[in-house]
């Protein structure tokens, strides 16, 4: 992305904590308006590296830019970036209007007419969908609309950068999921961007116009959602996405042999280890004496369990594998397997990734 329409730009941040390295060497921008879902396993650094955007941390290198300025050492409060907790951060004693309004009266914006800082609030209330609730105290209403709270609360102060750190995660399963297709929506009506942190996969991928995998303090891929589901770039991101079976084995003249014997692997990704990968989704179940046609592995049925728009179908090869076999409910109604029997698991050889340490 070209640095005159990136919001954002951070150049080679590094953050250590003692022998810690938080963040090695961070390079990233965002695309004024764009939705970027940070993803990492826990203690990738996803934290701090927002709090090195907002200010509340300093790096030991590199740079920071917000709207075409070098920002790395300004004060947080005066960088006009907003922020949004995981638990909320909301002040206990007041109503939902005074923590909306805290911002406006006491912050930077103290100058604000009182009329313009109800108008602001009640628009902003109005918005995430918490009209009339004005007047409870933050004490007397659900964790979702806490977090609607939390989220009005920032968006009134019109910051042009919204940081939300696991803003979802406090929520049950149901609420989260409705949460997600509001922060979109609400994001798209006021124009802002958003960097999201999150440690689900699935959240990342439903979010995010662009997806970033960070481990061990760096970026390991950046792409489109469909990028990242489709085509990670190392086993670790593979891994990660909880989408893929993954078998270690051995490549050698572009022929991969694991678990299910040996298959031609002419496409395989430079990597440190020599994984072979299949999603869940391109698996096909046949009988256990059927002769298939590409690569298979025998296992026994487990178990299945329902998602909604598919089923997951669980097996277990004769070593302790488990292989997951996911059918979505979209290609009609799944088939029955029945458990501890045997079946032969297969896939086409070209919808797999292949990462090898010869493939340099
Ligand atoms: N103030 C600190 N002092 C010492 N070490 C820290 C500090 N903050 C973070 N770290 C360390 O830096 C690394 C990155 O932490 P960070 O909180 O950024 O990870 P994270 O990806 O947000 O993790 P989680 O998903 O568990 O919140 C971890 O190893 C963590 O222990």
């Amino acid at each position: 992305m070209a640095a005159q329409s990136a919001i954002f730009r951070l150049e080679g941040v590094t953050r250590r904590f003692g022998d810690v390295t938080a963040l090695d060497g961070v390079t990233l921008d965002a695309g004024v308006n764009e939705y970027i879902s940070l993803l990492g396993p826990s203690g990738s650094g996803k934290t701090t590296l927002l709090r090195v955007i907002a200010g509340f941390e300093a790096p030991d290198a590199g740079r920071v830019h917000f709207q075409g300025r070098d920002i790395t050492a300004l004060p947080a409060h005066e960088r006009g970036i907003g922020f949004v907790f995981q638990n909320f951060a909301l002040f206990p004693h007041l109503t939902v209007m005074k923590n909306v309004a805290f911002g406006l009266m006491h912050g930077k914006g103290a100058q604000v007419p009182q009329a313009e800082i109800d108008q602001r609030c009640r628009d902003m209330i109005e918005m995430v969908g918490l009209a009339g609730m004005e007047d409870r105290g933050v004490d007397q209403i659900s964790g979702g609309q806490r977090q609607r709270v939390a989220l009005a609360r920032t968006l009134v102060m019109q910051p042009k950068l919204v940081l939300l750190d696991e803003p979802l995660g406090a929520l049950d399963a149901n609420l989260r999921a409705r949460m997600r297709n509001e922060l979109r929506a609400i994001r798209e009506r006021l124009g802002v961007t958003f960097l999201h942190v999150t440690g689900s996969e699935t959240e990342a991928l439903a979010m995010g116009d662009r997806v970033v995998v960070l481990d061990r303090g760096r970026i390991i891929q950046i792409g489109t959602s469909e990028q990242v589901y489709d085509m990670p770039e190392t086993p670790e991101v593979a891994h990660f996405m909880n989408r893929f079976n993954l078998f270690e084995g051995s490549l050698k003249g572009g022929v991969f042999e694991g678990p299910f014997g040996r298959v031609a692997a002419p496409r395989a990704r430079p990597a440190k280890s020599d994984i072979y990968g299949v999603r869940y989704d391109r698996m096909r179940v046949l009988p256990a004496d059927a002769a298939p046609q590409g690569p298979a592995i025998r296992a026994h049925f487990v178990a299945n369990e329902y998602l909604g728009s598919s089923v997951m179908n669980f097996f277990e090869t004769p070593d302790g594998r488990v292989i997951e076999m996911e059918h979505h409910l979209s290609l009609g109604a799944p088939d029955t397997y029945v458990p501890r029997q045997d079946y032969l698991l297969t896939w086409n050889p070209e919808q797999a990734i292949v990462f090898g340490r010869e493939a340099h």
